[in-house]
């Protein structure tokens, strides 16, 4: 819908603020009973065109002000005062309609973990649950199995939910030789990476329509479904600035309506049950600030009166650091992503993917391991890396922290080998100017921190939501250094990848970082290069109220009855992996709740 009138003069039960990756799927989920109905605002707007629909155009229209809000880190101190790109989709769908498709399920230790720090209720046999209701999967036919190894457990997978899923069917001719290299250096190959256990090498699950060949995300799995009933309307183009909050005495707030401005001009839609905030772990923060939820400090100081004093929102902001290295692959003969630069190549490309939807568009491409710390820092070099945390983490600042539950729980994860504290991404593409060399063939390894101890913020800069958030990933900035120190720990670790069995005998050279650069020099390089892996979290973080929570078990921000979040804002700590499986899975546990909630009220009501 776009006319914002026809909408505020609807009744909704419930509105849903964003309607992205889990808000859209929770909207559509919720309008599958028809007594209630559900309105939803999106900033963005509906775009179903290639540059979302075909997988191999991935990164294509990052930045453009069309399908992205490219949002932009403060200068960061620790990464040599560059400002850090994190990208968001701003259009029906969100994220999911501009992510690259990896549809990766979390670890069971890490799940489980989330009751250490006081959260009930969301472990892994929950989580699984729902992640399998949200998942349709198509098992990969013979031929794509035997392209090398593709998932096959059945077993690990849901067949009956909305987002389809499958193996994608076009494979580069690095595959193989990675999957070798790493079997060499004792990582094996990971035959049932969704169970719970994600440790080793693997061919990713991607979020892909196997009949189609098309990108499968929040818009066309969910609500297509739904579009049709009377009892959901989506509008677009249309930003929240805040939602009205009617104090109810004793500490509770109860959300009454929301403000959004469309074509220049305020309005206010009516709710009649709850309100949910699912604008991601980027803007949900500001949003509840500008309705007056936050640290009292900070509102005050923007002028915003204070509703209710909740001193975690913006805070505990995670991200996964990446950093990229390139390599120069022996021959001229590989196919890598870079040939689509030919036109020619790309026209042959998409003919034959919207013929057959096969080839390099039909591909995500990537290929991943994941790795314990164990595993790729050498004894004594972590012995000495644990040593100096260990000493940082009794500091006074640490030990008296509201945060010092998830200090622990990420120190065990460090001396646990169930839990992946490095991933690798190889794909077939690297171009960098002055380091690429013309006419060569090239590949990128990609090293991520999955656990880094940084804890950034995010938080209003003034009462215009039209301004966006202030975000200070705090990028680096870890006790002990250990995230530094752990990333220098991970690009020696990959230059042994790159220089060992089959894959070592297709580089003819690691072209940047280099080898030979000393500690120092690895240093420098990261500080210059590090990035955000795009998997923001925690800013409304789902913790007891007396750790810095947000929303408590059943994502009901504290002080109110009826308003909640649901989206990647809510995790407390990181999972090490992909995160929007999960995030599905987290829009179908939020219907349960909100479904349950409302059962119940039913039944009060009738007592
Ligand atoms: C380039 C890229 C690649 C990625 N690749 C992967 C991958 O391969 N696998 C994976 O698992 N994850 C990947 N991710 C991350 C993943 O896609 C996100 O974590 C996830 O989609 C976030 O979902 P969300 O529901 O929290 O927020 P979003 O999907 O971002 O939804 C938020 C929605 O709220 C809307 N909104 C915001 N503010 C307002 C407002 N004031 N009023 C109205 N609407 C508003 C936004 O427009 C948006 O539609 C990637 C991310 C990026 C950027």
């Amino acid at each position: 819908m776009n006319s914002a009138l026809e909408f505020v003069q609807q009744a909704f039960d419930y509105i849903v603020i964003g309607g992205g990756t889990t808000g859209l799927a929770l909207a559509s989920l919720l309008s599958l009973d028809k007594d209630v109905k559900i309105g939803v605002i999106e900033a963005g707007q509906r775009k179903d065109d290639d540059n979302i629909l075909v997988p191999g155009l991935i990164g294509k229209v990052l930045n453009d002000p069309e399908y992205d809000w490219s949002f932009l880190t403060v200068p960061q101190p620790h990464a040599n005062n560059r400002r850090i790109p994190i990208n968001r989709g701003k259009v029906l769908g969100g994220t999911s309609a501009l992510n690259y498709m990896a549809y990766c399920r979390g670890s069971r230790v890490e799940q489980n973990d989330w009751k250490k720090l006081g959260v009930k209720g969301w472990g892994w046999d929950t989580i699984d649950r729902v992640t399998k209701a949200s998942e349709r999967w198509t098992p990969p036919d013979s031929e794509t199995a035997s392209l090398h190894w593709a998932n096959k457990a059945v077993k690990n997978h849901g067949r009956q939910g909305y987002v389809k899923t499958t193996a994608y069917n076009y494979y580069y001719d690095l595959a193989k030789p990675f999957f070798e290299t790493m079997n060499e250096l004792g990582v094996a190959t990971n035959h049932s990476e969704a169970s719970g256990d994600l440790i080793g090498v693997w061919t990713y699950t991607a979020s892909i329509d196997a009949k189609t060949g098309a990108r499968s995300y929040s818009t066309n799995a969910y609500y297509d479904n739904v579009s049709h009933r009377p009892n959901i309307t989506v509008l677009t183009d249309a930003l929240v600035t805040k939602i009205h909050l009617r104090n109810e005495g004793a500490g509770s707030h109860c959300a009454t309506g929301v403000e959004f401005l469309k074509d220049g001009r305020l309005y206010t839609v009516q709710s009649r049950k709850e309100v949910v905030i699912s604008t991601g772990s980027l803007q949900t923060p500001q949003i509840l600030e500008l309705s007056g939820i936050g640290n009292a400090e900070i509102l005050n100081s923007l002028g915003i009166p204070v509703q209710v004093d909740l001193p975690g929102v913006g805070e505990n902001f995670q991200d996964h650091f990446v950093v990229p290295m390139g390599a120069e692959l022996t021959g001229k003969h590989h196919l890598t992503v870079d040939d689509l630069s030919s036109p020619a190549f790309a026209a042959e490309q998409m003919r034959l993917f919207k013929a057959t939807a096969t080839g390099m568009l039909g591909s995500t491409l990537s290929t991943l391991v994941f790795i314990p710390a164990r595993q790729f820092i050498a004894p004594t070099r972590f012995a000495e890396i644990l040593s100096a945390l260990d000493t940082a983490l009794k500091s006074p600042e640490i030990v008296n922290s509201p945060w010092k539950k998830w200090y622990e729980v990420q120190r065990d994860w460090l001396e646990n080998d169930g839990v992946a504290q490095l991933e690798m991404i190889l794909f077939p593409s690297w171009t960098h100017a002055g380091c690429s060399r013309e006419g060569a063939k090239h590949y990128q390894m990609s090293v991520f921190l999955q656990h880094a101890w940084s804890r950034g913020n995010i938080h209003a800069i003034s009462q215009n939501a039209e301004d966006y958030p202030r975000i200070d990933g705090c990028t680096l900035e870890s006790p002990a250094d250990i995230d530094l120190l752990m990333l220098v720990e991970a690009v020696k670790y990959a230059f042994n990848v790159m220089r060992t069995g089959a894959l070592g005998a297709l580089t003819a050279e690691i072209v940047q970082p280099k080898p030979s650069w000393s500690d120092d020099e690895i240093k420098e390089f990261i500080r210059n290069n590090v990035k955000s892996a795009f998997h923001p979290i925690g800013t409304a973080s789902m913790l007891p109220r007396s750790s810095n929570g947000v929303v408590d078990d059943n994502l009901k921000v504290y002080g109110t009855s009826n308003l909640r979040v649901a989206d990647a804002s809510i995790f407390p700590i990181h999972l090490g992996t992909h995160p929007q499986a999960t995030l599905y899975g987290l829009a179908h546990r939020a219907a349960e709740i909100i479904n349950e909630a409302r059962l119940e009220e039913g039944i009060q009501a009738r007592l």
